[in-house]
């Protein structure tokens, strides 16, 4: 079996989403995703210009040496770029080698671990009351894991809560939004968010909150600390771990458990984080991380160490990339949780899919190969819009984390 083609769809059904498609001379088609919100035709660029072309002729079977061959033979190793690149051709790979096995993916993976995979929602609102309201509604739809963020009280806006009452997604078309952040009105009010939470709902469900990367480490030793009583499922990114040393300090002075990992793209980006034991959950993902083989790495590195996986999944990350990372959600012995943001419905539509929800949890079908497809029809009445993330900013103008 040879690979004949190898090609590039970019398409904005709601958002944009890259995708990349290898054809075998059998007529078999895989596919992964290969966004990056905000950069997407870095990545577009980098497999068109310099990936493909090494495709083409290749046994599409041979997945680990073709892996080595993009990751090694490059020379200029890991990167949001590079590896998302990488993740595509992986996952489309690992596609194409499931069909022809006539397999569910999950079933190379070593089988189900689970009959189905939890994942967390969003409840996100403008002030307490509404967050709390919002919360409800998740609860009501049967989830069992809620992340909550809402806007702070004194500050113009904040990580994760849309202006406008609509569903948030972070990205904007046109140049990117400046936002502003202040870190002393933030550590005063949440704690009240997760006391609301648990007086009106109780500690049934699981409670999860991302602080988005922007505290220290005393300070979200602090916060951690604080907000021992409302025993939170994790405390998300609570600072940039560029260092990972720095968790050692958080880690110090309390058990609210951490969850990582959304912009990491290798093993090496979390080794010390995982092999410490300074976090608990490791939330990379499948198209940002080196695809289904380098994740599984991942994930089998921190099932040593008792971390489990709680793998990113907002909206920015496509309904291929969802496909393949709930495939692996239900194989690894160590899964946690999966963020699942939900589509735009014109996204449904572009990329069919054989995973389903149902009231709080997820399964990846029973199709062979990973069960997510592309209408190409379809994406092409949607082109590629020039969107951006936001950036941040203190009250002094300084440029912050977003
Ligand atoms: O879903 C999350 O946890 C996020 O932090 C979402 C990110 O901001 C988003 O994916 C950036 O593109
Ligand atoms: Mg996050």
């Amino acid at each position: 079996m040879k690979i004949v083609r190898a090609d590039v769809i970019v398409t904005c059904p709601g958002r944009n989403f890259v995708t990349l498609k290898i054809v075998t001379d059998d007529g078999v088609h895989g596919l992964g995703d290969a966004t990056l919100n905000g950069r997407e035709l870095a990545v577009a660029a980098y497999l068109k210009d310099h990936v493909c072309p090494l495709l083409i002729g290749r046994d599409p079977h041979r997945i680990e040496d073709i892996w080595q061959y993009l990751y090694k033979g490059a020379y200029w190793r890991r990167g949001p770029v590079t590896m998302s690149a990488i993740a595509a051709v992986d996952t489309a790979l690992w596609d194409i080698k499931a069909k022809v096995a006539g397999l569910p993916l999950y079933q190379l993976l070593g089988g189900a671990s689970r009959e189905t995979v939890m994942v967390y929602s969003h409840a996100t609102g403008r002030d307490l009351a509404e967050a709390l309201d919002v919360y409800g509604q998740h609860v009501d739809l049967g989830y069992k894991a809620v992340r909550i963020q809402c806007g702070v009280p004194g500050m113009r806006s904040t990580y994760g809560v849309s202006k406008d009452g609509e569903a948030y997604e972070p990205a904007k078309a046109g140049l990117p939004e400046e936002q502003y952040w202040s870190t002393e009105k933030y550590l005063d009010f949440v704690p009240r968010l997760f006391e609301g939470v648990r007086a009106r709902y109780g500690f049934d469900t699981h409670l999860l909150h991302d602080c988005h990367h922007r505290l220290t480490p005393i300070e979200a030793a602090r916060l951690g600390k604080a907000i021992e009583p409302y025993r939170l499922y994790w405390m998300e990114d609570p600072t940039p771990a560029e260092n990972q040393q720095s968790f050692e300090l958080i880690r110090r002075h309390t058990v609210t458990p951490l969850a990582v990992g959304e912009v990491f793209n290798s093993i090496f980006d979390c080794k010390q984080l995982i092999e410490a034991q300074l976090i608990d959950y490791i939330r990379a993902t499948v198209v940002h991380a080196g695809g289904i083989t380098h994740l599984r790495r991942i994930f089998d590195f921190a099932a040593l160490h008792n971390v489990r996986s709680g793998s990113h999944g907002a909206s920015d990350l496509s309904p291929v990339c969802m496909g393949a990372a709930l495939h692996l959600d239900l194989a690894i012995p160590n899964f946690g949780v999966q963020e699942f943001m939900g589509y735009p419905a014109e996204a449904l539509e572009v990329f069919p899919h054989a995973w389903r929800f149902d009231r709080g949890t997820m399964h990846p079908g029973e199709a062979p190969g990973h069960g997510v497809d592309i209408d190409e029809k379809l994406a092409a009445r949607f082109p590629y819009r020039p969107a951006y993330l936001p950036v941040a900013r203190l009250d002094d103008g300084t440029l912050c984390n977003w």
